[in-house]
């Protein structure tokens, strides 16, 4: 493709109905997942973190998708990243995961909290040793020299840590508690299922928007 005007793709591989959609949203996220899991070759668990500075600036960036429940959804990141400085002045984020094999797009919205020091701990114990040296040798966001300057850092925290570097301080987990999440299923003409869930105290209802 060169010219993007001309490209245009009609979505009909599926539907999204009231009668089939789960009536808790993490039930419908996991159900959808699965099948993202199963269909969608690379990253299916690669979603766009969108945050916004303190002068209301948006920014957005991919993270993976470590783990959800009824309390929401973590990723692992640099504390001190333009991200981990953004969602410290404001915790208001959004989440965004789409899959075009299955033309589906899930939207999440909520407000993040720093996950356990320990629920940090057990996952950063499971990457491995080169992504482990990684976040103590990249200052993330940071303007840097230039790429030999990381490699040597990475021989130095390797130098120092051997095969077991401990989790950096600066470097865990961010749960974003939902209070909306939207699923938005591809439909023919442009005329998509968009089920959206909000959180109502203990509750969620749903309703459905226009496409
Ligand atoms: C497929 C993919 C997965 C990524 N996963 C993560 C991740 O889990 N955590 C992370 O900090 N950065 C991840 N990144 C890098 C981020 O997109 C981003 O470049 C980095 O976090 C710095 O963002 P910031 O400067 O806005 O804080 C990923 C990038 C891609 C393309
Ligand atoms: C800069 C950065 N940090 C962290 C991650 C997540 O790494 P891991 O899969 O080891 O948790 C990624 C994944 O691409 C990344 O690019």
């Amino acid at each position: 493709m060169t010219d993007p005007i001309h490209h245009r793709i009609d979505y009909t591989s599926g539907a999204l109905d009231e009668t089939e959609a789960a009536d808790n949203p993490l039930d419908q996220f996991r159900f959808w997942f699965a099948e993202a899991g199963r269909v969608v070759e690379r990253d299916p668990n690669a979603m766009t973190l969108s945050t916004v500075s303190a002068e209301g600036r948006p920014s957005s960036r991919i993270v993976l998708l470590r783990g959800y429940g009824e309390d929401g959804f973590v990723f692992f990141t640099n504390y001190d990243s333009r991200k981990g400085n953004e969602l410290a002045v404001n915790p208001h984020a959004s989440l965004l995961l789409f899959w075009a094999a299955l033309e589906r797009q899930i939207r999440i919205e909520g407000t993040v909290s720093k996950v356990s020091e320990d629920e940090s701990d057990a996952y950063f114990s499971l990457r491995p040793v080169g992504n482990r040296l990684g976040a103590w040798a990249s200052p993330q966001s940071q303007v840097i020299p230039s790429r030999e300057s990381l490699s040597q850092r990475v021989r130095e925290f390797e130098a120092r840590f051997g095969s077991a570097p401990p989790r950096p301080e600066n470097w865990g987990g961010y749960r974003l508690r939902p209070e909306a999440i939207e699923f938005w299923q591809g439909r023919a003409d442009r005329l998509h299922d968009r089920l959206l869930y909000r959180r109502e105290g203990e509750c969620w209802n749903r309703v459905r928007l226009a496409p």
